[in-house]
């Protein structure tokens, strides 16, 4: 572990309002030992490293100018809200971040009074801010009290229909709220799509600054290249836009854009800004990625999210894989059929790399789409590939698809397009917590009239599951698996097309049988494993399909078995559900058959390891094996002695 920094002016900051007692000069000093803070946190526990270090000085000045808890400060996504969490009372829990029982990775209302609005899903800062402006001028009260909404919404994340639903909104109430627009050229990816290129026309070649009516006067303030502004903004003027910036058009005020890690600049504006502004505001501000720590800043995702690392070297500390991650047998499955097949492509929002499609995108450019964070224009887009002719695989986690899910019912499924949803992150993914668990898309897409929908046992089956969905081409089928690392089993040459709504029985028993749908297949065979020592042989049958369900199988098994126990790495609604369903309609219950169904609990889980989250939703082996020997009234000692 490398030497905590020196942070003599941080060390007496507990609460935002110990920045009021600052210079400008000691403000700038306090950034500084708030970056070697958060990159020392870091280094302790991993998680997103380069979006918080953009706006270290963006945060002090934020805190230092408004009145937090009074003002309500929102950071779109949230990732970057690690400075912001050791300037509101949370230092000493900072080196807990993303471990179980910390501090959450992103603003979680129930952590502090200071994040007004948990996030951690893009785009949902600027509607956020107005809900609070609104409700302020209503005579709302809420914790803290209520005064200015302040949004920090980034590049990447302002690219989602949602900004721009609230933009549209806000400027037509006119209210008073500030947007600032976080530039650091960045997504987690390069960004893409024709809004970077306009921000980009925005600040490229001389700064210039634009203030309209709510920030008269902060001109004055600015140092002279910005003053020198105004030539830039006429060009942009006639060039680009009629009247003035897009966000001009919107309604809003445009100031900048500005320097954002130039306290100089900063500080003053955004005293101009809260004195004089009186409706919605949006000042640009221009910083880096993973500012102030070199290997972050070299980084090609500019240290977007990082392993436990050495501060001096950057060297991250990953523990040695055994096996392929899912993710990448997926995209080398989906090249390998695209090689033979020139109407396969890929959609991706924003998550290029994160859901593997880097090798496709650098076989077959011109058959990727990057899209943005639009996951909803995604869908569609998809749909109306797959209407014309070709064949999309739509890749995108698990959590982020809830976002597209009307255009998944409404563009997709009622109109029978073979879109290909490859939905990875399925399932419980560790230290971001319960926003990022992928609990509902078995019961979502399961519920859609003609939606396939199958899990990945294993690697080899997700390979499988490529080749069949590629196959595919009578409507919309979906193929789920987990974050992290397959099984180790063998790989074959070849996906197999599966047979639609095949499940396979992979070990003959008797008394109970054991039905997994996704990859708690592994935990069924420990829990079998150790149900032999006890003189029970489940069965154990691999369901890959939820929909359409393997009627036979699945009926076969309830006849000859005293007990039949299903297990999914999803929320009630799923497959488990479908199988009852299947139960009560055939009158199976009415003969006596022991049924459970294991699900995740109705409940959201903290972040912990993926195995510890599993143990609070009872699904790991020995919990499997205790629902055996409940289902089959066998008392443990455990149980005796409860
Ligand atoms: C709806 C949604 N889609 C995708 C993501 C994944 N994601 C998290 S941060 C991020 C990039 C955000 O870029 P930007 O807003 O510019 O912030 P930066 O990291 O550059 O500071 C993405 C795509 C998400 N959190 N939410
Ligand atoms: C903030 C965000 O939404 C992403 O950065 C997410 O944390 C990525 O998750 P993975 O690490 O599973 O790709
Ligand atoms: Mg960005």
């Amino acid at each position: 572990m490398s030497a905590r920094p020196q942070t003599p002016l941080l060390d007496q900051v507990t609460l935002p309002e110990d920045l009021k007692r600052f210079s400008d000069s000691e403000l700038t000093q306090i950034a500084h030992e708030l970056r070697s803070e958060t990159i020392s946190a870091v280094s302790e526990t991993g998680g997103h490293l380069g979006a918080g270090l953009g706006v270290v000085e963006l945060t002090v000045a934020l805190h230092a100018v408004f009145d937090m808890p009074r003002d309500k400060l929102i950071w779109d996504v949230g990732h970057q809200c690690y400075p912001h969490k050791i300037l509101t009372g949370r230092r000493d829990r900072i080196r807990t971040l993303r471990q179980e029982g910390g501090l959450s990775g992103f603003t979680k209302r129930s952590e502090s009074v200071f994040d007004p609005f948990g996030a951690a899903h893009s785009s949902t800062s600027i509607s956020a801010a107005l809900g609070f402006a609104v409700a302020r001028d209503l005579g709302g009260q809420c914790d803290g009290g209520l005064g200015d909404a302040i949004a920090v919404i980034g590049d990447g994340s302002i690219t989602a229909g949602m900004a721009y639903e609230a933009m549209n909104n806000a400027g037509h109430l006119g209210k008073r709220m500030f947007v600032v627009l976080n530039d650091n050229d960045m997504s987690i990816a390069p960004p893409v799509g024709a809004m970077s290129e306009y921000l980009s026309r925005l600040y490229a070649g001389e700064p210039f600054q634009e203030l309209r009516s709510a920030a008269k006067g902060a001109v004055s303030l600015l140092p002279e290249p910005f003053r020198e502004g105004a030539k830039r903004a006429k060009d942009v003027l006639k060039g680009m836009t009629v009247g003035g910036t897009l966000f001009e058009q919107l309604g809003f005020s445009y100031v900048g854009p500005i320097d954002g890690h130039d306290m100089d600049q900063l500080l003053p504006l955004l005293r101009t800004l809260r004195q004089r502004a009186t409706g919605p505001v949006l000042l640009h501000v221009i910083t880096k990625k993973g500012k102030g720590y070199a290997p972050a800043e070299a980084a090609r995702d500019k240290g977007h999210a990082t392993a436990k690392f050495d501060v001096p070297t950057g060297k991250q500390h990953k523990a040695p894989s055994n096996a392929p991650s899912y993710t990448s047998v997926f995209g080398n499955a989906l090249v390998e059929a695209a090689a033979e097949d020139s109407r396969i492509c890929a959609v991706t929002a924003a998550m290029p790399d994160g859901t593997g499609l880097g090798l496709f995108a650098e076989r077959y450019p011109s058959r990727c789409f990057d899209v943005a964070i639009a996951e909803q224009h995604g869908v569609t887009f998809s749909a109306a590939l797959a209407a014309g002719g070709m064949k999309p695989f739509c890749a995108m986690y698990s959590t982020f698809l809830q976002r597209g899910y009307d255009q998944v019912v409404h563009d997709v499924a009622i109109q029978r397009l073979p879109v290909r949803f490859a939905i990875d992150r399925a399932g419980l993914v560790g230290a971001d917590g319960a926003t990022h668990a992928g609990s509902f898309d078995v019961a979502f897409m399961a519920n859609l009239p003609g939606m396939v929908v199958m899990a990945a046992a294993d690697e080899a089956e997700l390979k499988h599951m490529v080749a069949t969905a590629a196959a595919y081409d009578d409507g919309p089928i979906a193929f789920r698996y987990p974050r992290g690392e397959g099984v180790g089993v063998e790989l074959p040459e070849r996906g197999e097309v599966l047979e639609i709504g095949k499940g396979r029985v992979v070990q003959d028993g008797s008394r109970v049988a054991l039905l997994s749908f996704g990859t708690r297949l592994e935990e069924t065979r420990k829990a079998a494993e150790a149900l032999v020592a006890r003189g029970i042989t489940p069965t154990i049958a691999d369901a890959r399909f939820a929909k359409p369900l393997d009627r036979d199988m699945i009926l076969e098994l309830a006849a000859n078995h005293e007990a039949l126990i299903t297990i999914e790495e999803g929320a009630v609604g799923g497959f488990g559900s479908h199988v009852a369903q299947l139960l009560a309609d055939e009158g199976v219950f009415d003969g006596g058959l022991k049924y459970r169904s294991m699900v995740l609990p109705d409940t959201f889980i903290d972040q912990a390891s993926p195995k510890a989250m599993y143990d609070v939703a009872a699904m790991n082996a020995e919990q499997i094996e205790a629902k055996v020997l409940d289902a089959l009234g066998i008392a443990t000692l455990d149980s005796k002695r409860a």
